[in-house]
């Protein structure tokens, strides 16, 4: 027989799961909406779609505020480099005037 409580606490818990993941996918939306704006002004300026210095110096960062949070940095790294490496997508496609 299921536990009454054990699944309140989870449909809590996984309400605030919901509410979390919606923040993140709104987060990333409104980055992705900033990184369009530096793929339109690279692609005008001439610019490389990467820049693997401000990449190092991000994940130091972002390493280092993991470790703050009690969040794995390797996972914080991963993140950001899965994320930089739709955002240079995004920068090429631009610049092939593709988006
Ligand atoms: O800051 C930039 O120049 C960007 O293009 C943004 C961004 C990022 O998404 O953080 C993406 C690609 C670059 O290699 C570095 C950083």
């Amino acid at each position: 027989m299921v536990d009454t409580e054990a699944t309140a606490e989870l449909l809590s818990l996984r309400s605030t799961i919901d509410n979390i993941d919606a923040a993140l996918i709104h987060m990333l939306a409104e980055r992705f909406k900033a990184t369009q704006q530096v793929g339109r002004l690279k692609a005008e300026h001439d610019l490389p779609a990467a820049d693997p210095e401000r990449e190092k110096r991000q994940i130091a960062r972002l390493r280092a505020l993991a470790e703050d949070a009690h969040l794995d940095p390797a996972f914080a790294e991963k993140w950001f480099n899965f994320v930089v490496a739709e955002v240079i997508h995004h920068h090429e496609q631009i610049a092939a005037g593709e988006r």
